[in-house]
């Protein structure tokens, strides 16, 4: 690697002295404002990472969810992965590097303890809507050539395409915009093929005002031939992921913007800014009846069940991964009345892509609605073998293609779960009825310094500071078919609660005291709870 360039480079974007950026959930997310210092430093981390690895990585520009003035940086891995968590270290220790020179010694650190080779690196940048792209992604690329890579700027494009472009460049397969559309086309039309509905489908699909609605605009035609018909709301005219977009929908569940008055009858949709998460939704009263990821993850594995049926020879191991915000139902469903195995991880889809990856077939959701089904490639291999005698094998050859291998994917999660309803003949109102969501409530509250919140056992158990969790469980004795959880985000400065019980009421009580709890035991800022 060649660093000759870098402190000169580095020079140009400085860190303010109090920004301590860490890397989070999924990246390093912060106001646009504070952020080129970072992502400069992440495209040159990433042109270390091509050179480490002889491969392609990425890095997309994207706040996801969070508010317009927010930004962040995504990275990813030759496979089209998340960037190895082992690496997450040398990215905080990076980016909060405090001069050119300390940006320097970082990476020579890192030079040396990973034996970083010289070579060509080479770093795909993409980017979401939000107005501080330009100026972010401009950073990104001083970063990778700052220490001899190459920038390949690929403009603005979702999360999850970069990541399915990554992969497929590793792969040596075509990598464009216009592969990843065909090929989830192609897949779509062939698991339909003889099975489609008589009549067109129509979904309505709220875009957050982000990435994903101008790329849904793209795929309209071909879908309305193959009897899917978009109606797309919330395609950039209003703000970006305020009062409608994935997050929005499954944390307040309320209808988001543009889509009152839709009826209830109608099938709707809500993506994220990125377009990396997904929910479904039916209109209900001044609400909503909330189909989320861990609706998608049943609903996904009732149709591969489905499919497995005519597959000749071993049984195929399918598992389902979630986290502690899974609804209780959903992995009573799973386990018990479907007889998968599930994992339950820490939040953040890396915990859960780790796990996926150690079954024949890997189901991860998020409660959220971030996820994707995975497909060893043992399996890929037998099936290939089986496929030209096999329909069912054909079918899950298809899917393997209709679902992003690399990350969840908005887009080809839509895919997937139009053709589960149609292959399965089953109406939103059963795949809503495939088990009754407890009730829940999610809350938040900030505290000094969350990190003073610890947990273990999958993030269900606090164990700092001291009475929170003996406090938090006498809460939840008192509560029927209660169970809740405190952890602080990875995302946001707050500490997160979540909670459930038999009641809308009891969830709701039972939050409450907890995140009071969290107030008195965490030093709460601003007003109680
Ligand atoms: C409760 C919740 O939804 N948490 C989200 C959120 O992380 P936090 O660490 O909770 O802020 O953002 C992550 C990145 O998008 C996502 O993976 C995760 O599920
Ligand atoms: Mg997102």
């Amino acid at each position: 690697m060649d660093l000759s360039q870098l402190q000169a480079a580095s020079k140009q974007y400085p860190k303010s002295p109090d920004f301590t950026p860490s890397y989070g959930t999924a990246g390093f997310r912060a106001a646009a404002a504070l952020l080129p210092s970072t992502v400069f430093r992440c495209g040159a981390l990433m042109a270390a990472r091509s050179l480490k690895t002889d491969g392609v990585t990425g890095l997309v520009v994207t706040a996801s969810h969070n508010p317009e003035a927010d930004n962040g940086v995504k990275l990813v891995d030759p496979t089209g992965y998340m960037l190895c968590q082992e690496w997450e270290v040398y990215a905080d220790r990076l980016a909060n590097a405090v001069d050119p020179d300390d940006v320097l010694a970082e990476l020579q650190k890192l030079q040396d303890s990973e034996c970083i080779p010289s070579g060509h690196a080479e770093v795909m940048i993409a980017h979401d809507t939000r107005q501080s792209a330009a100026e972010l992604v401009g950073a990104a690329r001083c970063g990778v050539e700052a220490v001899g890579g190459a920038a390949v700027l690929c403009g603005l494009l979702t999360t999850p395409q970069l990541h399915w472009m990554v992969r497929q460049r590793h792969l040596g397969l075509p990598c464009s915009e216009e592969s990843y559309f065909s090929s989830f086309l192609r897949a779509y039309e062939g698991l339909l093929r003889g099975h489609a509905a008589s009549e067109a489908q129509v979904l309505i699909i709220d875009c957050a005002n982000g990435v994903g609605g101008g790329k849904l605009q793209q795929l309209q035609p071909q879908l309305a031939q193959l009897g899917l018909e978009l109606d797309l709301r919330n395609c950039g005219r209003g703000v970006l992921n305020e009062g409608c977009g994935a997050d929005f929908v499954q944390k307040d569940r309320q209808l988001p913007l543009e889509c009152d008055g839709v009826g209830s009858a109608a099938r709707c949709a809500s993506i994220d800014g990125d377009a990396d998460r997904l929910v479904y939704f039916l209109p209900h009263g001044a609400g909503l009846r909330l189909f989320d990821g861990d609706k998608i993850a049943a609903l996904a594995a009732l149709f591969i069940q489905s499919l497995l049926e005519g597959l000749q020879g071993p049984s195929v191991q399918i598992g389902v991964i979630q986290t502690a915000y899974a609804n209780g139902s959903s992995t009573q469903y799973l386990r018990d009345t479907l007889g998968c195995q599930v994992v339950i991880t820490p939040t953040g889809v890396k915990h859960l892509h780790e796990e996926a990856v150690k079954f024949d077939i890997g189901i991860y959701f998020e409660a959220n609605g971030h996820g994707t089904v995975l497909f060893s490639p043992d399996l890929l291999q037998r099936l290939r073998k089986l496929q030209a005698n096999e329909p069912a094998a054909r079918d899950l050859l298809a899917l393997a293609d209709l679902v992003n291998q690399a990350v969840g994917d908005a887009i080809s999660g839509i895919l997937l779960v139009e053709v589960a309803l149609q292959r399965l003949n089953m109406t939103m109102a059963a795949w809503g009825s495939l088990y009754a969501d407890l009730p829940s409530r999610q809350l938040k509250v900030t505290v000094e310094d969350r990190s003073i919140v610890t947990t273990t056992d999958a993030e269900t158990r606090a164990m700092t500071p001291d009475g929170l969790q003996e406090s938090l469980d006498q809460a939840v004795q008192r509560t029927p078919s209660g169970r809740a959880f405190v952890r602080p985000s990875g995302t946001e400065d707050v500490v997160r609660v979540y909670a459930e019980a038999s009641t809308q009421e009891g969830a709701d009580l039972l939050a409450k005291t907890v995140a009071r709890v969290v107030y008195r035991t965490a030093s709460g800022v601003g007003p109680a709870p």
